[in-house]
């Protein structure tokens, strides 16, 4: 972009200028207040019709430029990606590498009057993490097209009664002395690819539930993990009772309203995405709407910025990394100990562990550094399951292996039995 040559199509002689010249003479390009705009932003108000200038790249490098009018779906579109650069800088400035829009914009970049097509590098994800949220806000935004808020909220005068998510964490804690299983209905992800192919998820939901599961998550997200909001609600209306996770990259609160017209009883924040602000703004929704609000951390400084928002009452510690999908289960225990520990359990907040919990061993390991509740999407019970040791470390919890090969059974002893899947 710095080398851009901008040739004005007012003069017939089209005289060359740089582009950085043309900064320092044009009133377009004057800085403004940096508490309102991001850095890269130029003093040029979005009214439409805006005059503009329309640039198209030479072989050299240069472009031309030629006056035309920004129309107005055109200047809601520039003025949605300065709120998402603006947001970069906010969430940047709290730690977080996740950008919630490409850093050179839409692929027709304006700036001033003038239009750019930009080949940006910049433009390519970083990583997996990041691509979703990108992909996720083209798609929440068709979405809120064709229904709008307001549309949304009246469909929520007919969703049906929230289910308290966080009591049944905690009932089920104490009536087993094991950590809640939140088990999750999955089909794929992208660090796993397809886990079963023959994907039900009222059946699996139903098996959860009657393995012992204390809550469900619902993977919503179609591109990245094949899921959707009609797994949501079809397990919500399918007689199931345990209380449904939403299991969705959220951005907008947009998606907390459809999440709730869909049946959610709770949602996922991300603070690996979500600056504070989004994250206070997002639970007092859910409040708003009786949602439960699972606020997923990775690190030491995630857990910091989740610590010093108030009403926060559910942390999920996720082991997994991400952006490089590096999973740890000891990044649990790290993130409990000492004073950071000492605070949690003083606030009174419940937390989850998350990713990577796939045997007895697992699940002991979390317990005991203070986990009440965990999630598992990928229960790996081997076909030759009668070498699984220590199973009866998890008495009480009785789980069924989503991909189906076979399935633990709690008994009323304190040994755990082994059974053949009797899934058809
Ligand atoms: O699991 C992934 O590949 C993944 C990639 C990018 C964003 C999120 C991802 N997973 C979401 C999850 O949080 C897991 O589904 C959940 O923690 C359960 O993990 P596991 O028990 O290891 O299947």
């Amino acid at each position: 972009m710095e080398s851009l040559n901008v040739i004005s199509s007012a003069s017939t002689a089209k005289p060359r200028f740089s582009f950085q010249q043309f900064l320092k003479k044009s009133t377009f390009f004057r800085p403004v207040t940096q508490t309102l705009m991001p850095r890269h932003t130029t003093n040029w108000k979005i009214s439409t019709p805006i005059l503009k200038a329309q640039q198209s790249e030479l072989e050299d490098g240069s472009a031309t430029v030629s006056e035309s009018i920004i129309p107005e779906g055109d200047a809601l579109k520039v003025k949605e990606w300065e709120v998402g650069m603006f947001q970069n800088e906010v969430a940047e400035s709290q730690g977080i590498r996740i950008r919630r829009r490409p850093p050179s914009g839409p692929p027709l970049h304006y700036v001033g009057p003038f239009e750019f097509r930009l080949q940006n590098e910049g433009n390519t994800p970083r990583n997996i993490l990041e691509e979703i949220i990108w992909q996720k806000h083209v798609e929440v935004s068709q979405m809120k097209e064709r229904k709008p808020l307001p549309t949304l909220k009246k469909a929520l005068d007919n969703a049906p009664p929230v289910r308290d998510f966080i009591r049944a964490l905690k009932a089920a804690n104490s009536r087993t002395g094991l950590p809640g299983l939140i088990a999750e209905v999955k089909k794929a992800s992208p660090s796993r690819g397809v886990l079963r192919e023959d994907f039900d998820p009222v059946e699996i939901a139903k098996a959860y539930e009657k393995g012992g599961a204390a809550c469900l998550s619902v993977l919503t997200d179609q591109k990245y993990f094949q899921g959707s909001f009609e797994n949501l609600e079809a397990i919500r209306n399918s007689g199931v009772k345990c209380p449904l996770l939403c299991k969705e990259f959220i951005i907008e609160a947009w998606q907390i309203y459809y999440a709730r017209a869909k049946g959610a009883d709770a949602i996922l924040l991300i603070a690996g995405v979500l600056p504070d602000l989004d994250i206070k703004y997002m639970t007092k929704i859910c409040k708003l709407l009786g949602l439960a609000t699972l606020v997923e951390v990775h690190d030491e400084k995630e857990m910091d910025r989740v610590l010093q928002i108030d009403g926060i009452e559910l942390v999920g510690i996720n082991n997994r990394d991400l952006e490089t999908f590096k999973v740890d289960i000891s990044n649990t225990k790290k993130l409990l100990e000492g004073d950071r520990g000492e605070r949690i359990r003083q606030k009174g907040i419940t937390v989850v562990g998350e990713s990577g919990l796939f045997t007895p061993d697992d699940i002991s390991y979390v317990q005991e550094a203070g986990v009440k509740a965990f999630t598992t999407g990928t229960l790996q019970i081997p076909s030759n399951f009668l070498s699984f040791k220590k199973v009866s470390s998890l008495r009480g919890l009785v789980i069924i292996s989503v991909t189906g090969s076979c399935e633990l059974q709690y008994t009323s002893s304190t040994t755990l039995s082994f059974e053949k899947s009797r899934r058809k």
